[in-house]
């Protein structure tokens, strides 16, 4: 049997661990909302990094206890450095995330994306659009051929990635987090789904990406499933609580940061949570 309390006491650990280490998990990632997800990296209390070249990728993935890689913005140089860093995670065991923005659109994007199948990402977010897309892309079930991610929105539900998500964790052997009005978080086996965070979360542009990057920082303490799932928790309670003092998406930004910052490991106990065994869905 899943225990719910176990689940609790572990995010509440990783919240206390970062905290507590100011661990270095390194991105590379859009350039749309980069500064979002440094800043959302340092309020939970992690250290942020941003690169581009292959060498300094290598040297982030080796000095950091994870990475964060995003497709949003592709460079040129991406195709050179993301497979060469997503080789070097895989070989050397290190936590990274990948979050597949805009899965479909673009040759290079499609190769990427296909390569990184074989260096199973230890965490996989996306919305969920995504997260269907990028399972058939990799020919796992819930996924369909034809990617629905319009532009980097998406046009399916969350519960409706359900299957796609379990399949793309069972490959990875890691975590798989979809996110929307609620968010769900898988390893496979067990299914959590997480309550809150604001409509506002859709009006601002970065919310995903630095959920990801959140995530990122607490792999670095904790398993993917449970830094997934801690990222998504943060997440759901600063936006909740940012809403209630705001107006509009731009002074939203600013106090979600302060949320994030504010957030403490009670508060992610305390924040509702469904946990559910896989098998039996
Ligand atoms: N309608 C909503 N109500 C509450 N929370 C939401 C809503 N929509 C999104 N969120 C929250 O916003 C965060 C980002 O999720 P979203 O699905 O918008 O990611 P995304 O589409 O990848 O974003 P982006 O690509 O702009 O970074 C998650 O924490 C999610 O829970
Ligand atoms: C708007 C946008 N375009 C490419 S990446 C990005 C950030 C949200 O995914
Ligand atoms: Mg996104």
């Amino acid at each position: 049997m899943v225990n719910k309390q176990e689940i609790q006491s572990k995010m509440m650990q990783a919240v206390e661990a970062v905290r507590g280490t100011n661990p270095m998990a390194g991105s590379i990632t859009n350039t749309v909302t980069i500064n979002l997800v440094a800043n959302a990296q340092l309020a939970v209390g992690g250290s942020a990094a941003m690169v581009y070249l292959p060498d300094e990728a290598e040297f982030l993935a080796k000095a950091g206890g994870a990475m964060c890689i995003n497709v949003g913005t592709l460079l040129p140089i991406y195709e050179e450095t993301l497979p060469y860093v997503a080789k070097v995670l895989h070989e050397t065991g290190k936590p990274w995330v990948l979050d597949p923005v805009a899965v479909g659109i673009g040759s290079l994007r499609t190769k990427l994306l296909q390569q990184f199948k074989a260096y199973k990402p230890t965490i996989i977010r996306g919305n969920a659009s995504e997260i269907i897309a990028l399972a058939g892309l990799w020919g796992l079930d819930g996924g369909t051929e034809q990617s629905n991610v319009r532009g980097v929105d998406s046009t399916d539900s969350v519960s409706g990635a359900k299957v796609a998500a379990i399949a793309l964790a069972k490959w990875t052997g890691g975590a798989v987090a979809v996110s929307g009005e609620t968010d769900l978080v898988t390893d496979g086996s067990i299914m959590a789904v997480s309550y809150g965070g604001s409509h506002f979360m859709e009006k601002i542009t970065g919310a995903g990406c630095s959920l990801g990057g959140v995530a990122a920082v607490y792999a670095t303490a904790t398993s993917p499933f449970i830094a997934a799932l801690t990222a998504t928790t943060v997440y759901n309670v600063a936006g909740k609580r940012a809403e209630l003092k705001v107006d509009g998406p731009g002074s939203f930004q600013v106090q979600f940061i302060d949320e994030l910052y504010k957030t403490t490991a009670e508060d992610i106990a305390n924040n509702s949570l469904d946990i559910e065994e896989v098998s039996f869905l």
